[in-house]
């Protein structure tokens, strides 16, 4: 099936226009890819504009990542981040419900659904419960797009995705600060990196993998739910440690605690299980933590070469 419709990255975010032809080589850079609509961030709220668009590009596929991701974030801004991540998932499936011609649907899930799950290690079967205001609302955008396909029969699914990373990670988030600060600091622009707490763990794994295993997921011939995970927890320690060695240094002579970057509340033991990709879609992550720190930090140390940090940062 060749899909009809827009190579679009960031067709609804506002006061952006560079961004909406713009295709992320790393992310869509196989052809298979061309042809698809992937909607991102946060504008979900424009029903008219996203209603309008997907009638005239009638796409095949449609990748929704959008929303507001950053869980420390949504404990300062839990209503805002509700409206997109959650409410804006259930405007996406009540437009493509109305559509004469729907497209295959995938909702981008997390693993901050489960929370503090007891049950170690988490699959699709995992009862929910989350801790930030981020996991209640992919908690409901979840179930919401769990409900369509059941109650409505739209072909739509769940991927739902542990910590994937890439150089192209925001730097608000953990594994790219670390790789940033260690390349900083060895190039002796940065002096002190400046952390909550180190005792969480999380299952990183390299984000392009999971971008592959979502295309599987909207090839295969029934809507699923999956969970995307490498199956290995590390704690954000283990990474530190990780991105500091791999410059020379030992993260503890540049490191501070600082109270701002501990959560009220932190999602711990999530290491998910992704036997169910594994026999269903053939789909299985390639790269460990080593792997995943090694590209990071190379990354990081050659931007700052190119283009030093002008100041101190944190
Ligand atoms: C699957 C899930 O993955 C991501 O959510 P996240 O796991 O919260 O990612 P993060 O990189 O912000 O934090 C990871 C851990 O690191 C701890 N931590 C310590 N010190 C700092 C610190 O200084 N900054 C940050 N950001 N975290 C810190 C922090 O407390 C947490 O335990 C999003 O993509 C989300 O959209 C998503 O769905």
């Amino acid at each position: 099936m060749l899909a009809k419709g827009y190579t679009v990255h960031g067709l609804v975010r506002r006061n952006s226009s560079t961004q909406r032809t713009r295709l992320d080589p790393l992310f869509f850079g196989k052809p298979e890819y061309k042809d698809r609509l992937f909607l991102h961030y946060a504008d979900l709220d424009d029903v008219t504009t996203i209603r309008r668009v997907l009638t005239k590009a009638e796409p095949d596929e449609l990748y929704h990542l959008a929303g507001q991701s950053h869980v420390g974030a949504s404990f300062e801004i839990p209503e805002s981040t509700c409206q997109f991540t959650a409410m804006g998932t259930l405007r996406l499936l009540e437009i493509v419900r109305d559509l004469a011609k729907q497209p295959r649907f995938l909702h981008i899930s997390s693993s901050e659904i489960f929370g503090r799950p007891d049950a170690q290690p988490q699959n699709e079967q995992t009862p929910m419960r989350p801790v930030s205001p981020y996991g209640v609302a992919k908690a409901f955008a979840t179930n919401m797009t769990r409900l369509y396909r059941e109650s409505f029969g739209t072909f739509a699914c769940n991927a739902i995705c542990y910590n994937h990373e890439s150089p192209r990670r925001g730097e608000s988030f953990v594994t790219r600060k670390i790789t940033r600060a260690a390349a900083a600091i060895s190039l002796g622009q940065q002096d002190k990196l400046k952390m909550g707490s180190l005792d969480a763990r999380r299952d990183w794994g390299y984000a392009p993998e999971y971008v592959d295993a979502m295309w599987r997921m909207l090839q295969h011939d029934t809507p699923d739910d999956y969970v995307l995970a490498t199956g290995t927890a590390h704690s954000v320690q283990d990474f530190l440690s990780a991105a500091f060695a791999a410059v020379g240094l030992n993260w503890k002579n540049h490191y501070e605690v600082d109270p701002r970057f501990m959560r009220p509340a932190e999602a711990s033991r999530l290491v998910g299980d992704p036997g169910h990709a594994q026999r269903q879609l053939g789909w299985k992550a390639e790269t460990d933590l080593a792997g995943l720190v090694t590209k990071m930090v190379n990354h990081d140390v050659e931007q700052l070469q190119l283009k030093p940090l002008q100041t101190i940062s944190q």
